[in-house]
């Protein structure tokens, strides 16, 4: 029935007006899936290749698309073994890691179709648990993001206390919104960054005092806990020749930066603070989360980029205690479970995770959903973003 009969790829928009690959399968008995790949800004150095997609596109064709025609698409391991047998590297630069991820989520959705499942259901099965990812929404940014912002690049609300998905989702609008206020009584002008964040021309210090207030408002109002976090992207910051963080003409030495965060968890009870170090500092890593990995999480993203051998690495060091899921870094829908797999076995906590650029495709709020992950990192408010937190309060409402 899930037998692959045809798949088309072609060229559409990203967020951010890029051209990226989306792909239809289509099965034997009239099943449909289509698939869109993201794309970072912020890219680890260790992510697999995304191609340009024309390029992308044609190599796909010619290598992946023949291998896969009569494979079932509701064996999803079948799917993504296909798919790195035509690729045939370890990082699929031969047929590029976004062809790869959108026929892996397309072909995942064409067999929903045909078995009549939502997708969360098709991918986490019967015994995939009660639970609700919540959502952790970036709402002030800067770094890769947004130039002449701040210089980490998510600050992020985390409303730890709502009692559902929906209150979470219209807190973490509310904080967005609050925060133009607060901007707008200091009297600073913000545009959006990538992902819809206010991108104001302020010091991080000074974002950290208006994010509070902000988050402490929306607090009050909806009467549950909202915490926040971030991602730091610290890969960015790191500068190899100079061995430290760059913070415009301030420098910090790692363990100054080690300092500096865990002194920010404490002052701002930060709920989740992400790629605080630089990507190859495992040991950085080791010491932070040591510090403060009893009452944060310190997530890897750059660090583990969706990849089991990083993330092993980082378990047997002691590096984080959660890991950031996108599954275009790693080529599919099978490597992202298995890196969740791994990261569950091992006490790390999962948060899905959407790209700077993305599409209106809600992949992730099902995978989420279906891997019981405990966050999901898709942004607040913007088209492609609430395309996938309007899906999430969708399956809320379905699944209970
Ligand atoms: O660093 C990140 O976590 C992501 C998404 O927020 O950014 P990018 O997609 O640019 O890597
Ligand atoms: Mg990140």
């Amino acid at each position: 029935m899930t037998r692959i009969t045809g798949i088309s790829l072609r060229r559409v928009l990203d967020s951010r007006g890029n051209p990226t690959v989306e792909a239809d399968v289509l099965t034997e008995s009239g099943g449909f899936g289509r698939g869109a790949a993201p794309s970072g800004a912020s890219t680890g150095e260790y992510e697999a290749i995304e191609l340009p997609a024309n390029e992308s596109i044609a190599a796909a064709r010619e290598h992946a698309v023949p291998r896969l025609e009569g494979v079932y698409a509701g064996d999803q391991r079948a799917v993504d073994n296909a798919l790195r047998a035509a690729d045939g590297t370890d990082d699929f630069s031969a047929i590029g890691a976004n062809s790869a991820v959108a026929i892996s989520m397309a072909a995942a959705k064409a067999a929903a179709d045909v078995l009549g499942a939502p997708l969360y259901q098709h991918l986490g099965g019967a015994f995939r648990g009660e639970n609700f990812p919540i959502p952790l929404g970036n709402v002030v940014g800067g770094g890769e993001h947004a130039k002449e912002a701040t210089h980490i690049q998510e600050f992020l609300a985390a409303p730890v206390g709502a009692p559902s998905v929906s209150e979470a989702v219209f807190a973490n609008a509310a904080v967005h919104a609050a925060v133009a206020d607060v901007l707008d009584e200091r009297g600073v002008p913000a545009a959006k960054g990538d992902e819809g964040a206010w991108a104001p021309p302020i010091s991080d210090a000074d974002a950290f005092e208006v994010v509070e207030e902000a988050v402490d408002r929306v607090e009050e109002e909806v009467g549950f806990e909202i915490r926040f976090g971030l991602d730091m992207a610290a890969a960015e910051l790191y500068d190899d020749d100079e061995g430290a963080y760059v913070y415009g003409d301030e420098t910090k030495s790692t363990g100054e930066q080690i300092d500096y965060v865990a002194d920010l968890v404490d002052e701002y009870d930060l709920a989740y603070v992400e790629d605080p170090l630089d990507e190859n500092d495992y040991e950085a890593f080791a010491e932070l989360t040591d510090r403060v990995g009893d009452r944060t999480l310190i997530c890897g993203d750059d660090l583990f980029v969706t990849n089991v051998e990083r993330l092993q690495d980082g378990i047997d060091t002691g590096a984080a205690n959660s890991i950031l899921i996108k599954p275009n870094q790693i080529g599919t829908l099978s490597d992202a479970f298995d890196a969740v797999e791994l990261a569950s076995r091992n006490g790390y906590e999962t948060v899905i995770s959407h790209r700077s650029g993305e599409t209106e495709d809600t992949t992730i709020a099902h995978l989420a959903v279906a891997t019981d992950a405990g966050f999901i990192k898709t942004g607040t408010v913007g088209g492609e973003r609430t395309a996938k937190l309007n899906e999430l309060v969708r399956i809320a409402d379905d699944a209970v």
